[in-house]
């Protein structure tokens, strides 16, 4: 009987990926932190020998991107020591085993998008922790995963969204008079329902290799704001700005757009479109509340 085991089912990715796994009518176990620490190797193998699992989703991760440049140590161990821990078991169980790596891979070549072929370099120790993650994955279970790397990730909705569109959302809902928005930062978004979609259908086939999944286009952050503001019917400005008036711990790079040479070029509701329209799908969870 088909087991799967599910990490970060509380995160932005995770609640959509269960909501899925769960219509779908897959058998999922979603373990807590108390049950599962990413940071506490022997807690995590005793749960999966005691599992069993036939497949492996490891969304879970240390997704504060200043946090890891701050503290390289704990970036290492969150985002590659744990997945090289269930990659080994992964393959203990025969499990296939699924991992979200992340745009912030790639950056230093300054390029504007990176497919499947080009070689990681990534400018942050969160990019660099991710990749050492998806390394460990290949060498543990490289006949039976996947890595499917995402952009700008936009989900979560009112309570959930931590990032940069939830906290856009969150000065148009505090009716500030102004937003300023930093125009030097490229990238490529992620719609995290349609990416859940991916990801079950994915397990269902046992797809394996590596995949970008993003919305088309490259847009900056500042484009992104003013979208938001319009949509929510923003009373107020959308500045410009450069990146040096938001000081970070970790460097962003200014490009890191990503495409996909290896998507399955079928037309289903898993398929990512333009940002704009994949954006405004995604508001809707913001403006159907008021
Ligand atoms: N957000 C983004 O913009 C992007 C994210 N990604 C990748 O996608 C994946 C999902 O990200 P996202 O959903 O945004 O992440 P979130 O930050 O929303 O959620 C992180 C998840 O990991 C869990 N977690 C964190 N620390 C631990 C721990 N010590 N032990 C057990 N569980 C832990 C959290 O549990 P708890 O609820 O207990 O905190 C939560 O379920 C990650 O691998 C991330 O690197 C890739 C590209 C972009
Ligand atoms: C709050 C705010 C931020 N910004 C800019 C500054 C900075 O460039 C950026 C920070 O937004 P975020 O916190 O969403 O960005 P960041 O933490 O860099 O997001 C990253 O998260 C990890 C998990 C990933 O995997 C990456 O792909 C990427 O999505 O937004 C503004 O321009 N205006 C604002 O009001």
């Amino acid at each position: 009987m088909e087991k799967i085991l599910i990490t970060g089912s509380t995160g932005m990715l995770g609640r959509y990926v269960c909501q899925f796994a769960m219509e779908a009518g897959l058998n999922i176990f979603t373990p807590k932190r108390d049950q599962f620490d990413i940071s506490n190797s022997s807690l995590m193998e005793s749960y999966i020998d005691n599992l069993q699992p036939t497949a492996i989703l490891h969304l879970a991760a240390e997704t504060n991107v200043d946090l890891c440049e701050r503290d390289p140590r704990h970036a290492g161990l969150y985002n590659h020591i744990a997945t090289e821990t269930i990659a080994r078991k992964a393959r203990q169980y025969n499990a296939w085993m699924l991992y979200i790596s992340t745009s912030n891979v790639f950056g230093a070549e300054g390029k504007p998008y990176y497919n499947e072929l080009d070689i990681p370099h990534s400018v942050n120790y969160y990019g660099r922790s991710k990749f050492h993650g998806e390394n460990a994955l290949r060498t543990w279970c490289g006949r039976n995963s996947m890595v499917i790397r995402a952009g700008w990730m936009i989900g979560g909705g009112v309570q959930h969204d931590h990032k940069f569109v939830g906290k856009i959302v969150q000065q148009v809902r505090d009716g500030v008079s102004d937003i300023r928005s930093v125009t030097d930062k490229y990238g490529t978004i992620t719609n995290a329902l349609k990416l859940a979609r991916f990801i079950v259908r994915s397990l269902e086939e046992r797809r394996l290799g590596t995949y970008h999944y993003t919305s088309s286009g490259l847009v900056n952050r500042f484009e992104i704001a003013r979208e938001i503001a319009e949509v929510l019917s923003f009373k107020g400005t959308v500045s410009p700005v450069v990146s040096a008036e938001f000081p970070l711990s970790a460097p962003r790079p200014s490009f890191e757009g990503i495409e996909s040479i290896y998507l399955p070029n079928e037309d289903s509701e898993w398929k990512p479109r333009y940002w704009r329209e994949d954006l405004r799908e995604y508001l809707k969870e913001f403006s159907d509340r008021d």
